[in-house]
């Protein structure tokens, strides 16, 4: 990364721009009927309507799920939406060149009634389910296949710890002339290239492609963060990890999983043999240990907090250092101790890191020798690098960080880590909620920041849909009663448009102050119902601060940390 805040994001690409990047050079793909023997024998019961005899050795070449995508020889998986049905635009897609649809008996219909016979038609009852193996099958994707895969899940942590799996592993890759790869929320990245992210997991068909690309690229190794959404939308389906890791899960995303239940079962299903050989779970609270005990194949426990009993490797003697941590990773079966460090601030970027270097020990893939991964920790500081909008330092007089805190229990790590180190100063923090997101969460957001701050501005984050004066009346609700019950002397107040917000904070805060910015992290647009706002929080928060004049960082690839001492 050349500079911190380069997160790709400020180019849109179209869904058609993104996916012809994730296109391997040469396919060898395999014929219908072919691709047919692999879902029956996977158990999906496919039902084939050729178009004639011959339409059966049609030799499919690329997988798309949207038209916009689709290329010559595709097959195009048309699924069942909660708005559309894909099989809509069967006449799209066999314009764009489709030679094939896998699709549900009802889009088996309705590509009949668009296109009639000119395209065979291979029906399954999960289609979802089924895009993943079909797509494996075109890529020429297999458990043994490469490169290794390494998984993240959890609510908070999963883009900071592959960034840190990304950056140890490119170290340990060097030496045997790979690169690594990178699926996250910010960026895709095969080697040195890399293009913006619109979903923090991608569909089933994109992910088959970039490993076929990824081959060819000699990416040996890669990290990818893997939603919850994802696993819901089956959009993992026939990928295989070397090793997964789970963070943690607090409360988030129930608009779509119900209760904390249904939330940890859509996780747990990463943790399992058919999936993952190795699972990597932090067991720092109840949901942790319910996930190890869930958890089939090799289970490997960390506990990065606490005094556990029964794990395999455990953090030990944490100790400030620069603006993050260094500390040991003791595993308990041996007694080897690692002694590392993280420079990002907060104790959680210590869980984070720890997850990412015992994710790496022990994965079978790789095989790294302890030395190598020893030698990798002291000289490359793997741990130290800067992730873009998490606990992103813009300034140390007043401390200025731009963090993605966006639930709950991220705001209590991150507004703790301010705590922590504070000194004599205030907290000023900017907060808001984002719209048709798990509606629930804002009045706990709201009593979390009066509790932890000292200086409150509420404003918008992504609306969305939803009218922003609402979302914000209902922070504040949350955080009035909160002022109200624990008679609170923190001061609170509504600015909007966001970037007033922003300078509001710098005007209140003294050098001796921490200024957090909340929730939009390494986001450059605020979506208020489709018109799209350009606003980064950094470029904000650098003008201000410069204006009021108090001394920025520079915009270099390297973290506060560095900074500090240097
Ligand atoms: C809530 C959710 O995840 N929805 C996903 C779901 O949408 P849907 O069921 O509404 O599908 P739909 O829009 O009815 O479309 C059905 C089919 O018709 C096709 N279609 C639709 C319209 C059209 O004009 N042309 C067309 O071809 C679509 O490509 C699709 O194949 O299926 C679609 C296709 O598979 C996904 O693109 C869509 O993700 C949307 C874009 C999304 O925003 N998802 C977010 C919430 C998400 O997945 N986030 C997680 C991270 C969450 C976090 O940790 O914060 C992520 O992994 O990114
Ligand atoms: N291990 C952790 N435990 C609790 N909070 C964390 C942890 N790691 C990061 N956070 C907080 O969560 C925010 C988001 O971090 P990060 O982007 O790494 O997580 P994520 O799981 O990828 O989130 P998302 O899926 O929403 O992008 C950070 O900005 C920080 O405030």
């Amino acid at each position: 990364m050349t500079d911190s805040d380069a997160t790709p994001d400020d180019v849109r690409l179209s869904v058609a721009e993104q996916d012809s990047v994730f296109r391997p050079a040469a396919v060898t793909g395999g014929a219908l009927e072919d691709l047919a023997g692999v879902l029956q024998s996977a158990g999906y019961d496919p039902l084939v309507t050729p178009v004639g005899r011959a339409s059966l050795q049609t030799r499919l070449t690329g997988a798309a799920m949207n038209p916009q995508a689709v290329g010559e020889g595709d097959l195009f998986v048309a699924v069942s939406g909660a708005r559309f049905h894909g099989a809509d635009f069967a006449a799209a897609a066999a314009e764009a060149g489709a030679a094939a649809v896998l699709t549900d008996a009802q889009g088996a219909v309705r590509v009949r009634e668009n296109v009639g016979y000119r395209l065979p038609v291979i029906e399954v009852e999960a289609v979802r389910e089924a895009a993943g193996p079909a797509a494996a099958f075109i890529y020429g994707n297999t458990s043994e296949s490469g490169p290794a895969l390494f998984g993240v899940t959890g609510t908070n942590g999963k883009t900071t710890t592959t960034y840190f799996l990304r950056s140890l592993l490119d170290e340990l890759m060097r030496s045997c002339e790979l690169t690594t790869g990178l699926i996250g929320t910010i960026e895709i990245r095969a080697g040195s290239e890399t293009i913006p992210s619109q979903l923090t997991t991608p569909e089933a068909v994109q992910l088959h492609s970039l490993m076929a690309l990824f081959r060819e690229r000699h990416v040996g190794a890669a990290a990818m963060e893997v939603s919850s959404h994802a696993i819901s939308y089956r959009r993992t389906a026939g990928l295989h990890y070397d090793v997964a890791g789970f963070t943690n899960l607090t409360q988030d995303h129930l608009d779509l999983h119900g209760s904390m239940e249904d939330y940890f079962r859509a996780k747990a299903e990463l943790f399992t043999r058919s999936r993952t050989r190795t699972s990597v779970i932090t067991v720092d609270d109840t949901w942790g240990h319910q996930m190890a005990h869930a958890a089939t194949g090799r289970v490997v426990t960390l506990a990065t907090s606490g005094q556990p009993t029964e794990v395999d490797w455990e953090v030990t003697e944490v100790a400030p250092e620069g603006l993050g941590h260094a500390f040991t990773l003791h595993h308990r079966h041996s007694g080897e101790r690692i002694r590392t460090r993280t420079g990002l601030p907060g104790l959680f970027n210590v869980s984070n890191a720890a997850l990412a270097a015992v994710m790496v020990l022990e994965s079978e893939a790789l095989r790294p020798r302890r030395d190598e991964v020893i030698h990798a920790l002291e000289s490359a500081d793997p741990f130290t690098i800067s992730v873009p909008g998490r606990m992103q330092v813009i300034a140390t007089a007043p401390a200025a960080i731009v963090d993605f805190a966006h639930n709950p229990d991220a705001m209590i790590r991150t507004l703790e880590a301010a705590g922590q180190t504070r000194g004599e100063g205030r907290i000023i923090l900017v907060v808001g909620a984002a719209g048709d997101r798990d509606r629930s969460k804002r009045p706990t957001m709201g009593a979390i920041a009066v509790r932890m701050a000292d200086h409150v501005i509420i404003s918008d984050d992504d609306p969305h849909s939803e009218d922003p004066a609402r979302i914000r009346d209902e922070v504040m609700q949350g955080a009035r009663e909160a002022v109200d019950s624990g008679r609170l002397s923190t001061d609170l107040e509504e600015v909007v448009p966001r970037a007033d917000a922003i300078r509001r904070a710098v005007e209140v805060a003294g050098a001796q102050d921490t200024i957090i910015l909340a929730g939009r992290g390494h986001e450059v647009h605020q979506d208020f119902d489709g018109a799209h706002h350009a606003i980064d929080d950094r470029v904000e928060l650098r003008r201000a601060l410069d204006e009021a004049g108090f001394e920025v960082l520079p915009v270099e690839d390297r973290t506060a940390s560095e900074e500090d001492q240097s």
